[in-house]
């Protein structure tokens, strides 16, 4: 059907309310936004649905987030998870609420079971709770760190991870499968209370994850012996982390923690941020003004679902605030956890840890110090959860510790996704630690670069919109793929793996093997000198992105190797 029928059946059919359609009668002269409203549905993809909130099949609204629901709970029936039920949990965004609750009444309609938080709560706490509840399902509404004008839906499945295959493409088909509206159930909340259906989690759920988060902790006496001396500032950016990081943070003992006051409590408008992202260094500005009247030693940022953690740390040579990527703030940890459990005896046998395939190459290093055994997946948190269920349904490996580059990583396997408030509270145990030795943070970094290499990674990308703009992506992809680069640079291209064909091909030998992961569009460049780019559509965004790393001997060799392979790199692709 075109769009503008599709328009006219929202502003007539008695199904859409009338804030609909008066949202919609005041479009009716602008027919681009029309158009960009209904010219699809929208796309529910392996990690649920994002979209800008608002009327309209491409938007999200309560109506688009009761047929994706409508296609989950089907398939959740034919799995006979009914009695399961589903976890629901949501954050701080506009509309979070109204859509957990109508997923919550939707999948009630049709005889599934809901446990659904009381208020929001972070992503991580909703992956505890899948396992806790022993729920076949989870959802969590939220857009995580993408602007204000979004909100979305995730999915989760009994292991508590996101979904991964077959599941993924089984909820997808079920969801693609809902197109009528007609064919959407769902009942009010007082009959679906009565019908013991529709449950609220009770707070004891939250005592449960904070136990779990604190066992994590491997020096506690540290941190007591220094609770008095570390300055944290943290902000939860106007998202879920105020609660629980506060409360970890607090019963672990660190005494100095300054939230900054502006984005302490949850706001939707986020009125202080454009970007609720920890990987924007601007999210950072009223953190650090702060840091500065309190001389904090580190600065912490929660994004809005309070899976992702950045950071800054003091830098006592100039008085000022050096930031950390996520490869640095997990290589911390990494080395932290690694060393301190072989030391004190308590690694596990048989340890692993887990990181992407666009993750720092160091966390190779780190592994292989300390005979941990290293293994890489796809770009997704995913695929790191995915792995903890495999370790522990084949008796392989046993997990401790996974990473990835975007900002996340998760300590212990309580959750299956990544988790801030494990990592905000990791990484003030290495500070304290650090500082007991009369270190910071960034001391710390400089000596595992001077123990494993200097090595340093970059993130560029390029947004393009539109059904023009996936057109242009798919475009670049294949002109790289029929045009091998040979260099990058003063990069000699040593081997390509491309993740779509599933070849690791070595340009010396030419000789071609499988790359040992299941297929995605994704190219990978092994690079002499132990560089290495990569490039791969986004799945939650209109870009394509670039990752790329080197390994220098010094801050200043990394630094430039890093300049040089980045221009290259988008020189190729502009
Ligand atoms: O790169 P995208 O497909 O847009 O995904 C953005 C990010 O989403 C999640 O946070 C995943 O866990 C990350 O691995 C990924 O980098």
């Amino acid at each position: 059907m075109d769009y503008m029928k599709i328009y006219q059946q929202w502003c007539s059919d008695p199904y859409f309310d009338d804030a609909t359609k008066a949202e919609l009668k005041a479009i009716e002269n602008n027919k681009e936004e029309i158009e960009d409203r209904f010219y699809r549905q929208l796309e529910f993809g392996t990690g649920g649905l994002r979209g800008v909130i608002g009327a309209g099949t491409n938007r999200m609204n309560i109506y688009t987030v009761r047929q994706a629901t409508q296609g989950l709970a089907n398939y959740v029936l034919s799995q006979n998870g009914q009695e399961k039920g589903v976890a629901i949990a949501y954050d701080s965004r506009r509309m979070s609420t109204e859509f957990a609750t109508e997923a919550a009444l939707c999948l009630n309609a049709n005889g599934i079971k809901t446990y659904i938080f009381d208020s929001l709560r972070p992503t991580p706490e909703l992956s505890f709770a899948v396992r806790e509840l022993h729920c076949i399902a989870g959802i969590v509404i939220t857009a995580s760190h993408n602007p204000r004008e979004y909100n979305g839906y995730k999915v989760y499945w009994e292991d508590g991870a996101q979904i991964t295959p077959p599941h993924d493409k089984n909820i997808l088909a079920e969801v693609a499968k809902v197109t009528e509206f007609s064919s959407v159930k769902t009942m009010g909340k007082e009959e679906a209370v009565k019908t013991g259906l529709f449950h609220v989690i009770d707070a004891s759920l939250d005592d449960r994850y904070m136990e779990k988060l604190k066992k994590q902790s491997i020096h506690p006496e540290i941190i007591k012996a220094m609770a008095k001396d570390i300055r944290i500032v943290y902000t939860p950016l106007h998202g879920t982390g105020n609660l629980p990081v506060r409360r970890v943070l607090k019963e672990l003992g660190f005494e100095q923690v300054y939230v900054v006051p502006e984005q302490e409590k949850p706001d939707g408008n986020f009125p202080t941020v454009s970007y609720p992202n920890p990987e924007d260094p601007k999210a950072f500005e009223l953190a650090l003004k702060l840091a500065k009247e309190k001389d904090a030693d580190i600065v912490l940022a929660t994004d809005p679902d309070a899976d992702r953690l950045g950071v800054y740390c003091k830098d006592t040579v100039n008085g000022g605030y050096i930031s950390f990527t996520g490869n640095m703030s997990g290589m911390l940890i990494a080395e932290y956890i690694l060393r301190e459990r072989t030391e004190n005896g308590t690694m596990p046998e048989k340890p692993a840890l887990v990181e992407t395939i666009v993750t720092t190459d160091m966390a190779k290093a780190i592994a292989k110090a300390y005979g941990v055994h290293l293994i890489e997946v796809l770009t997704g948190f995913k695929f790191i959860g995915e792995q903890i269920k495999w370790f522990e349904e084949q008796n392989t490996y046993h997990y401790v510790f996974g990473l990835e580059e975007s900002y996340g990583c998760l300590a212990g396997t309580y959750a299956r996704d990544k988790d801030a408030c494990v990592a905000v509270m990791m990484l003030c145990e290495v500070a304290a630690y650090c500082k007991s030795q009369g270190k910071t943070l960034w001391d710390a970094m400089l000596d595992m670069y001077e123990k494993y290499g200097y090595y340093k990674e970059g993130l560029a990308t390029i947004t393009l919109k539109g059904i023009d703009g996936a057109q242009q992506i798919r475009d670049m992809m294949d002109k790289v793929r029929k045009e091998p680069p040979s260099e990058f640079g003063r990069f000699k291209v040593q081997a390509v793996r491309d993740y779509k064909a599933d070849t690791r091909t070595d340009l010396a030998t030419g000789k071609t093997e499988s790359t040992g992961l299941p297929n995605s569009n994704v190219l990978y460049y092994e690079l002499s000198d132990g560089a290495w780019c990569c490039v791969r559509p986004s799945g939650t965004e209109p870009k394509i992105k670039f990752y790329f790393g080197v390994k220098g001997d010094s801050l200043e060799s990394s630094k430039e190797q890093l300049q040089e392979l980045e221009d290259a790199l988008m020189k190729k692709f502009k």
